[in-house]
């Protein structure tokens, strides 16, 4: 039987009241209770299941909107939402540098070994300068390959390419105007080359550096597998900040123990919070707890975004029209324009959107 919840419960006089329970994961039984049979709106967790059991819950409980504090948003049903009449909220556009230098971050700790000279020198082992002591990979005019080119991802392909020199091989469903402007911009000056590839395929067997940034869904699940790493080098580099079942993690364990050159950074996981058997054995595989968003300026940012998301429908406000720019929202010395940053059904619930 589920444990009864410890609800919190803030401003408990005031108009607004709002609840909240201290548990890293909170269940579907654990939420019900939350909503209980009076909540307006819920701002919720990327780790949360949304289906159909909650926005029945919340629909029956006079609630009208959702948002997740998360600019993914595959944890959530969004047609059982619509089904039900709520607005189903994200945070993009503020995670989208944090997410991109993480991803670098860990590109550059693969390629020179780090962690594991950082281990190596804590365990007292540092016995003197050696011409092959973890020794890793240049970056500068080798190839980077950008899986998903959006928002995160085209931030991701600039840092690599400016900062590093590296060539640029994206792949993506669609053409990546943001990525291909910032090419053309260059005027060709850049020492680097850069191209769309049109199958996973040639993407994979090119690139020394891939990163991952897709969003997740059925067409990306597993999108790297047994077949794939087969194809890729042999001391290639894999980035995965999008989230983990993009990656067959069992499939990938295996090509670690075979491919010691191989190396990885992960900061997503396919059964979260837990890591498949092996992977935190592999000296070749650095892994991090989901904190790619992980900043200051960039937890504040969703925060700000998810409740104005939910008030904006709680109070009537239009959604705003753009939810790639979203800077006005975030400026802490003036109000917050009268509407919901990003509200990914608005189409499909036929809201207004506002003419600021
Ligand atoms: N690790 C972390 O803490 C974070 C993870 N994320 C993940 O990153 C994802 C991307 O975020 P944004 O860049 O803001 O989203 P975005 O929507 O701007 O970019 C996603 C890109 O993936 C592409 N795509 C979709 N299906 C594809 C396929 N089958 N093959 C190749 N490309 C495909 C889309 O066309 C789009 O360009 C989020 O959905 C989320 O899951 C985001 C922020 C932080
Ligand atoms: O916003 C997201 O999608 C996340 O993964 C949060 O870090």
């Amino acid at each position: 039987m589920a444990q009864p919840v410890a609800i919190e419960v803030w401003n408990p006089n005031g108009k607004y009241r709002i609840c909240t329970q201290k548990k890293t994961i909170l269940s579907v039984e654990d939420i019900v209770a939350l909503i209980g049979d009076k909540c307006d709106g819920v701002i919720g967790q990327l780790t949360e299941d949304w289906g159909h059991t909650l926005f029945s819950a919340l629909s029956k409980a006079g609630g009208k909107a959702f948002s997740n504090m998360a600019v993914g948003y595959n944890n959530v049903d969004v047609n059982a939402a619509t089904k039900y009449g709520v607005a189903v909220g994200n945070t993009p556009g503020v995670l989208t540098e944090t997410t991109a230098e993480l991803a670098a971050s860990l590109s550059l700790a693969a390629a020179r070994r780090i962690v594991e000279a950082d281990e190596f020198m804590r365990a007292g082992l540092y016995d003197g300068w050696l011409p092959h002591l973890f020794v890793g990979n240049l970056l500068k005019g080798q190839t980077v390959d950008v899986i998903g080119a959006g928002r995160i991802g085209s931030a991701y392909a600039r840092m690599m390419v400016e900062g590093f020199k590296m060539n640029l091989i994206y792949y993506d469903i669609y053409q990546s105007t943001r990525l291909e402007k910032f090419f053309l911009k260059a005027n060709g000056e850049q020492p680097v080359t850069w191209k769309r590839a049109s199958s996973m395929e040639e993407v994979l067997r090119e690139a020394d550096v891939i990163s991952l940034h897709p969003i997740l869904d059925k067409t990306t699940y597993h999108l790297v597998n047994k077949d794939s790493l087969a194809v890729m080098k042999k001391e290639a580099i894999l980035v995965n900040c999008s989230r983990g079942p993009v990656i067959d993690e069992v499939a990938l364990v295996e090509h670690l123990k075979q491919n010691p050159m191989f190396r990885v950074g992960l900061d997503v996981f396919e059964d979260e919070p837990y890591m498949k058997p092996g992977l935190s054995e592999m000296k070749n595989a650095i892994v991090v707890p989901h904190i790619a968003s992980a900043s200051k300026w960039t937890r504040e940012g969703m925060a700000t975004l998810a409740a104005l998301n939910v008030l904006g429908k709680v109070k009537g406000y239009p959604v705003w029209s753009d939810p790639n720019r979203v800077d006005l929202f975030l400026d802490e010395n003036s109000l917050p324009p009268a509407a919901s940053p990003s509200i990914v059904n608005a189409k499909a619930l036929g809201l207004p959107v506002s003419k600021l």
